[in-house]
């Protein structure tokens, strides 16, 4: 069976002054369909870097990241942006609609770019799940935090990507609504089998993930 995502031996590291600092130390990491887990790791210790390779929005010095079997190599700008599309689905701390936008048309405009087939009534039935369907034709302006961090996980859903990767989704909520999004998470992956990495502080949210793992000094360890 294709994984959504394999990581063989990422390597990282920035320049510090005279110094290079390692940041991934042979991170390997490999995820299945339906599958949701947490990176967790103090304040620097690489958890935005390394979303940001498996996103295709930066290049590791070395290693390998498969994308549902797809050897991404490329540094060429535009076939990450392929990629991205393809494959992935991104779920932000804040939310990251577009203001100018109601819910419903910022939905079709995902499904337009990702090229999916998807009609009004699907985008709805979407919408009902994560439980806003009042919400199709609001701006984000009008909807609370909990209401937009839904519509955003809707968002992330519109294209059907291998894979989801949430940077800190709960971090702007309160615990009641911050454990709702990450059941309300854990229940979309799972009815769509699609994978997903939540980098997270929240550990108060850490029953709704299959495998926990900690990044620390440059290491992936599972718990
Ligand atoms: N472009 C860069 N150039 C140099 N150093 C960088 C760069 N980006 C990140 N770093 C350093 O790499 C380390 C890891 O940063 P990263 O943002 O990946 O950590 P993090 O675990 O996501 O932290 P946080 O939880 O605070 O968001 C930090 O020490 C940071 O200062």
């Amino acid at each position: 069976m294709t994984k959504p995502l394999v990581l063989k031996n990422i390597t990282k590291a920035y320049q510090d002054g005279k110094e290079k600092r390692i940041i991934l130390d042979d991170v390997n990491l490999e995820l299945d369909k339906g599958e949701i887990i947490a990176i967790l790791g103090p304040s620097g210790s690489g958890k935005s870097t390394l979303l940001s390779i498996i996103g295709c929005l930066l290049s590791a010095d070395g290693g390998e990241l498969h994308l549902d079997g797809d050897l991404v190599t490329v540094k060429n700008a535009k076939e990450w942006t392929k990629r991205r599309r393809d494959y992935l689905g991104f779920i932000f701390q804040n939310h990251h609609l577009l203001p100018y936008l109601t819910i419903i048309d910022q939905l079709k405009m995902v499904a337009k770019m990702t090229k999916s087939s998807v009609s009004q009534a699907d985008l709805l039935a979407l919408l009902t799940e994560l439980g806003i369907p009042d919400c199709a034709n609001s701006y984000p302006k009008d909807m609370s935090g909990g209401q937009k961090q839904r519509a955003a996980i809707a968002r992330a859903f519109v294209g059907n990507p291998s894979l989801i990767l949430a940077d800190e989704p709960t971090a702007s909520l309160d615990e009641a609504r911050g454990r709702q999004i990450a059941e309300l998470l854990r229940k979309e992956v799972k009815a769509k089998q699609t994978a997903a990495i939540l980098v997270t502080h929240d550990e108060r949210i850490l029953d709704v993930v299959d495998k926990i793992y900690r990044l620390k000094d440059g290491k992936l360890v599972l718990e």
